[in-house]
């Protein structure tokens, strides 16, 4: 469970993120909101990669102000721009590196890297350059990257935006099979259908919290009256 209280984030003194309180516990759980409206900062306070100004943030108990490290091994971070993930030449070799620093045997390396591949249906990409790679892929290797490490919930800033319809539906697929927790940042209104919980914020704010359908609806009204 992630829990937040009475929250905050300034940058430079301006307040970006304003009195949350939250307990997180659902297994899908979507973000939406305007551009600016906080988005991003919010899911950064989930694996510690954001501390908060004022108030707590805990992950299954842990502060993460204080067991930073330990947080970050928790929840995964898959980034909206790839390029700042993805470190090693080779594909099957970036997906291989967090493995090792999580100490997993050698042996069990590439067998964990062609499945994560395989849930993905991206097996062909085992051998090819990262810096070759479109756009598209280079997000599903990114993703890949991280959900490879095992955490127990993966935050996705919007990991569809290079997507094509078909890793798309992929994406979406290997999501709904996960057993992790995800928490996914989207403008892709669309993708939040099946999810448990939909958080919209505004102005840093928590704007709306609750079932997908209620919650999207309320926010495309505001949207066509802003
Ligand atoms: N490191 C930073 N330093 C200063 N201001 C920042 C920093 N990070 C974010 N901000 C500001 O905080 C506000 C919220 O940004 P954030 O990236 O969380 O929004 P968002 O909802 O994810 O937006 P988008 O949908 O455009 O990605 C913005 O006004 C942004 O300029």
């Amino acid at each position: 469970m992630i829990e937040l209280e009475n929250v905050s984030v300034r940058f430079e003194g301006r307040r970006v993120l304003q009195d949350l309180n939250l307990a997180l516990t659902e297994k899908r759980i979507g973000v939406i909101g305007l551009n600016g409206s906080g988005k991003s900062t919010f899911a950064r306070l989930l694996n510690g990669l954001q501390l908060p100004t004022e108030g707590a943030v805990t992950v299954g108990g842990m502060d993460t102000a204080k067991s930073g490290k330990d947080v970050r091994r928790q929840v995964g971070f898959v980034f909206q721009n790839p390029e700042n993930q993805i470190v090693y030449p080779i594909v099957r070799e970036d997906l291989a590196f967090g493995l090792k620093n999580l100490g997993l045997a050698k042996a069990d390396i590439p067998v964990q890297v062609e499945r994560a591949l395989e849930r993905f249906r991206l097996q062909h990409l085992i051998d090819r350059r990262t810096h070759e790679l479109s756009g598209g892929e280079k997000q599903m290797i990114a993703l890949i990257g991280v959900a490879v490490m095992n955490p127990r919930l993966i935050v996705m800033d919007e990991p569809t935006t290079l997507l094509d319809l078909r890793n798309k539906r992929r994406l979406m697929q290997a999501v709904s099979d996960m057993e992790q927790s995800v928490v996914m940042i989207t403008h892709d209104l669309d993708l939040l259908s099946a999810f448990d919980r939909v958080l919209c914020f505004h102005e840093g704010r928590l704007f709306d919290d609750g079932a997908p359908e209620a919650v999207i609806a309320r926010y495309q009204q505001v949207c066509e009256e802003c």
